[in-house]
């Protein structure tokens, strides 16, 4: 379990909307909409019992889910959530979930599926149920995804918006704060659902749009300087990338030199990277990064395996290992020094997705890859030395932890970086994993970083990389026949990696690329573009 100083939680410092969630694909963008108001929120299981809660939400949102309200089994909430007295929104299976337990014959399988653009007819009503739609007109825009609809209105509701499919897209009680839409306010594609929101969870709710990343940073450093005490010392997992860079600062400010950052050196790193992060981690953050040398433990243990999923499983299992000797290390180094004392924490850089993937309703979901996560890690290593987790951005999203990171004054650079998989290079080398084919995939990969870079289109892609398939193919260079390996390129944008687009360069650019890594890189006869988006494709090779 991750410690959680309870006092210091965000809900007791700001006005928290309460995100129970249905299982929907866009449950956390409801939070991503409320805190881009400045309005905290927080995700909880929709199963969870009301009186286990230990704050007082200032409103509920139930989210949208895949489920259908009137099978057996579907998922519904604490109906004590009615008798907390703070205002309702339901979003689509949470509208349908409202009409439902008023009366099960309330929602029923529409005729048609209605997924995509609609428009919502607003009624005025001149009473206080207009509030959720205030300042949004007669009409507007938006998105439903769904099936099943309200087929009566729920006694002691009113209309507020229809479609021509639904005619209750909009449902609101005519005494108590408790509305519906069956529409998804949190999507891109409801134009004016965040003001929906903001009329939701300020108006009505009376939620303090007071939320700051600033205040964010500033509490969680002093609840780790308060967990943590004034001896322990944190060991951190640091790659450079976003995450761990930013939790590190973090720790940095909240408990200075106690705090001890290992990067391991995989073998199967970017060009120069552990080089280069040593030295921005030093230069801009003043942490004394340690470089654990690898490669070869690494190289070896990978030697003629190509199956992804053992791959993975050598590679967590040997950033285990090595953190276990590290732990031990750090104690013994620090013995009579000021800083003596025992390792207790284990900082990781865990995000809000990740937290909401274990917490949240969703049924068994098929395991696509297992990442290296050292999530897994920490298991052994607690029951064997007594190690906590510290994970100080589990409340945050990735751009959210990025606007921490330049909060902190952390240098573009290092919050601008594609994300980096722990795996690293071995997990795009489609085969097993050599020195020689590291190498070439590495040269390969910092070519097209580079020249992605001149370009100017390093900041409006989300991840791109170099990857090889060890298949050969032959080419003529210079009259010679060459038998040599396949390069892939892959860029691709997304917000959330959860999914993805191809990135569309221009030929002349990507020609551009092919020609040069050609020229530079020994052993590559040909060089290609990965066009397949996630879904069906996966951002990493394997
Ligand atoms: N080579 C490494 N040495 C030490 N720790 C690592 C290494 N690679 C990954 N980790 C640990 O694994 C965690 C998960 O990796 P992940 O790639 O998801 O995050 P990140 O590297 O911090 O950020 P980004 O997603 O931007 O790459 C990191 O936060 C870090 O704690
Ligand atoms: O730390 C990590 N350990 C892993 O094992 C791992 N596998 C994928 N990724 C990163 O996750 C995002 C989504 O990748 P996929 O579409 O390939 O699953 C992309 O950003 C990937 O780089 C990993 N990160
Ligand atoms: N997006 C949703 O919440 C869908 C709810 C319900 N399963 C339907 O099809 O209507
Ligand atoms: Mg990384």
């Amino acid at each position: 379990m991750a410690p959680n100083v309870e006092a210091d939680a965000p809900h007791n410092s700001f006005d928290t909307i309460l995100v129970l969630d249905f299982g929907s694909q866009t449950s956390h963008l409801i939070l991503r909409r409320l805190r881009s108001l400045g309005v905290f929120a927080e995700l909880l299981p929709c199963t969870t019992k009301i009186a286990d809660l230990t704050w007082k939400p200032k409103g509920i949102v139930f989210s949208g889910g895949p489920s259908s309200v009137y099978d057996e089994g579907s998922p519904h909430v604490d109906p004590a959530v009615f008798d907390l007295n703070v205002p309702i929104l339901g979003i689509c299976y949470g509208c349908q979930e409202i009409a439902w337990r008023i009366d099960s014959k309330n929602v029923a399988r529409g005729e048609a599926r209605e997924y995509g653009h609609a428009d919502v007819k607003i009624t005025k009503v001149n009473s206080n149920v207009d509030r959720l739609f205030a300042g949004l007109g007669d009409e507007i825009p938006v998105f439903m995804s769904h099936y099943d609809k309200l087929v009566s209105l729920p006694t002691g509701f009113v209309v507020i918006g229809a479609t021509t499919n639904s005619e209750y897209a909009g449902i609101a009680h005519q005494e108590k704060p408790i509305f519906g839409v069956q529409f998804h306010p949190e999507l891109e594609h409801t134009p004016r659902g965040t003001d929906i929101l903001r009329n939701f969870s300020v108006d009505i709710c009376g939620a303090q749009p007071n939320w700051k990343m600033g205040d964010f940073a500033e509490l969680e450093i002093a609840r780790i300087r308060e967990l943590v005490g004034d001896r322990a010392l944190v060991l951190g997992a640091v790659s450079g990338g976003v995450d761990s860079t930013v939790g590190a600062a973090l720790m940095r400010e909240a408990i200075g030199d106690r705090f001890k950052a290992i990067l391991i050196d995989t073998g199967c790193m970017r060009l120069n990277e552990c080089e280069t992060v040593k030295v921005n981690l030093g230069k801009h953050l003043g942490i004394n990064l340690t470089v654990v040398e690898a490669g070869e433990l690494f190289l070896s243990r990978l030697a003629g395996v190509s199956d992804p999923e053992k791959k993975r499983k050598i590679i967590g299992s040997t950033f285990i290992d090595l953190f276990e000797e590290e732990a031990i290390r750090i104690e013994k180094e620090a013995e009579n020094t000021p800083n003596s004392g025992k390792v207790e924490f284990f900082l990781q850089g865990t995000l809000y997705p990740d937290v909401i993937e274990s917490l949240s309703f969703r049924g068994p979901s098929a395991t696509i890859k297992t990442h290296h996560n050292v999530g897994g890690l920490p298991e052994r290593m607690m029951n064997g030395q007594g190690l906590r987790l510290i994970e100080p951005l589990r409340l945050l999203f990735k751009d959210e932890v990025r606007a921490i990171g330049r909060k902190l004054g952390i240098h573009e650079s290092l919050v601008n970086r594609h994300p980096f998989p722990g795996p690293g290079i071995a997990i795009r080398i489609l085969g097993d994993v050599t020195k020689e084919r590291v190498e070439i995939a590495r040269k390969a990969d910092h070519i097209f970083i580079s020249m992605i870079k001149e370009a100017g289109l390093y900041n409006q892609i989300s991840q791109a990389f170099a990857g090889l398939d060890t298949n050969r193919s032959v080419g003529v260079f210079g009259d010679q026949r060459v038998w040599g390996y396949i390069v892939i390129l892959r860029a691709v944008g997304t917000k959330d990696f959860m999914s993805a687009d191809v990135f569309d360069f221009d030929n002349a650019f990507l020609k551009n690329v092919s020609r040069t890594i050609c020229n530079q890189v020994e052993g590559v006869a040909r060089v290609v573009y990965d066009l397949t988006s996630k879904p069906p494709g996966t951002i990493e090779l394997e």
